[in-house]
């Protein structure tokens, strides 16, 4: 294992230049992008069983091909050609072919033999014709209808050529890519150690769920919600708990998270609020951009570096909170995982609704889909939580757009083009 602080950030890193009002998204997404950089040292040869959902911290090469040998797809009979002209009969050489236990003879040219699925195709042999489409008559193999040489042949390293890339450093490992480097017999594989994201509520007014609470008190919507998002994206979860609005609870809370993570998430008491203390301490003790973002929800975003460990300090409103971590979160910690920062994949699909959108701020709108077509939450309101379970994605309305109707083509992000 190495330095987990690989490369810190600047300190600077999220200054914004004078004078910028509001940030247009496109924007914003790109100062992050090009602000951030991995933060993560790596763990070298991690066993495959335990890499699923790491990130490789370097390209894996093939140590074989795939498939090995050539081998047949089907079980039926393979033929040492050429045949050409079919109807024929063909004599069978004795013994066959099984996955497991390969024939080691040689199959003279005009003869076949008995082939499995898998089994390495035996010297000689080009072409695997179904058992269902011949017929066996004594020692001989009847073959009708048409044949196609190579049929039903997997070529050795078709697949995969020994010595060529197969996984590029960035990449998230999934099930799949579990698949890919098991079939060449990479055992082990070198990844990025996970980062570590501190969750932090503030607020007066904000109970633990399981506390005690009096009717002006809220439950703590965002830490679980978060916490999960942390965790669903394959990073380590550092539960900072929930701190009052109190300028030395708030700094303390900083200062363990600085400790012990590589990114904290804060949400609330970033706007310009009295009790705004996230951004007064930050403002305090470390150097903080209060970025004014143009976009519905999530206009206030606070982007902020405390003892060396940046800070993201999301907007109180639960959806403002997933909609920020979504949009600027999830690509802004995957490069500071090793990964790749991405743009969410959208499909243009018609809307079946309609809305008439202020122009100069985008907008993200909860959304589903349904029979093909785009359906919205009837309430846009920031702490309506109900929307968020309903939703499987968002629709991303550009800036520029104005009057949505029914069948007009919208962006719609779903959920699982953020990483979950
Ligand atoms: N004068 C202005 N006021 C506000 C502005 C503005 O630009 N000028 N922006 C509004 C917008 S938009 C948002 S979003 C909020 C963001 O404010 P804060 O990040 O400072 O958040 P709070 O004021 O602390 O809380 C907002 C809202 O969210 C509730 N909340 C907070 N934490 C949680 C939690 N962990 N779980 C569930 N709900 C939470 C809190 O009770 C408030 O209702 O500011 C607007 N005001
Ligand atoms: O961020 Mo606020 O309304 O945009 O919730």
């Amino acid at each position: 294992m190495s330095d987990h602080k690989a490369k810190p950030l600047r300190n600077d890193c999220f200054a914004l230049p004078p004078g910028v009002n509001w940030t247009p998204v496109p924007e914003a997404l790109e100062r992050l992008r090009s602000r951030l950089h991995p933060v993560v040292g790596v763990d070298t040869a991690v066993p495959l069983h335990e890499a699923n959902g790491r990130i490789l911290a370097s390209d894996v090469v093939a140590p074989r091909a795939h498939p090995p040998s050539s081998n047949s797809a089907v079980d039926g009979y393979a033929l040492a050609g050429p045949v050409t002209d079919v109807p024929c009969a063909l004599p069978l050489v004795d013994g066959r072919s099984a996955a497991g236990e390969p024939y080691t003879g040689n199959v003279p040219a005009g003869h076949a033999i008995r082939i499995l699925t898998g089994a390495v195709m035996p010297a000689g042999t080009d072409t695997v014709v179904l058992e269902e489409d011949c017929e066996v008559v004594g020692q001989e193999l009847h073959l009708q209808g048409t044949l196609k040489a190579g049929a039903n042949r997997r070529k050795a390293g078709e697949d995969i050529q020994a010595r060529n890339k197969i996984l590029t450093a960035g990449t998230r490992i999934t099930p799949t890519q579990i698949s890919v480097l098991a079939s060449v017999g990479v055992a082990e594989v070198d990844v990025f150690q996970r980062l570590r994201v501190g969750v932090l509520s503030t607020g007066d007014e904000v109970k633990p769920v399981g506390a005690k609470v009096t009717d002006w008190q809220i439950y703590d919507a965002n830490r679980p919600m978060l916490s999960a998002l942390v965790t669903q994206l394959g990073y380590e979860l550092v539960d900072l708990g929930h701190v009052l609005d109190r300028a030395e609870e708030v700094k303390a809370a900083l200062e363990r998270g600085a400790d012990q993570c590589d990114l904290i998430l804060t949400s609330g008491g970033v706007s310009a609020g009295d009790e705004d203390h996230v951004s007064k301490t930050l403002k305090a003790h470390g150097e903080i951009s209060n970025w004014r973002i143009a976009i519905k929800p999530g206009r206030p975003l606070a982007l902020a570096m405390f003892n060396g460990t940046p800070v993201l300090g999301l907007p109180g409103n639960p959806v403002a909170a997933w909609v920020c971590a979504l949009r600027f979160g999830a690509p802004a910690m995957a490069l500071l995982a090793g990964g790749e920062w991405f743009e969410p994949q959208a499909y243009e699909l018609p809307a079946n609704f309609a809305k008439n959108k202020k122009p100069g701020r985008s907008e993200m709108l909860r959304a589903r889909v349904r029979d093909g077509q785009v359906e919205v939450f009837g309430s846009e309101g920031s702490g309506r939580v109900t929307g968020l379970a309903w939703s499987d994605g968002l629709v991303e309305l550009d800036e520029s757009a104005r009057q949505i109707e029914p069948g007009t083509l919208v962006r719609f992000i779903p959920y699982g083009s953020f990483g979950l």
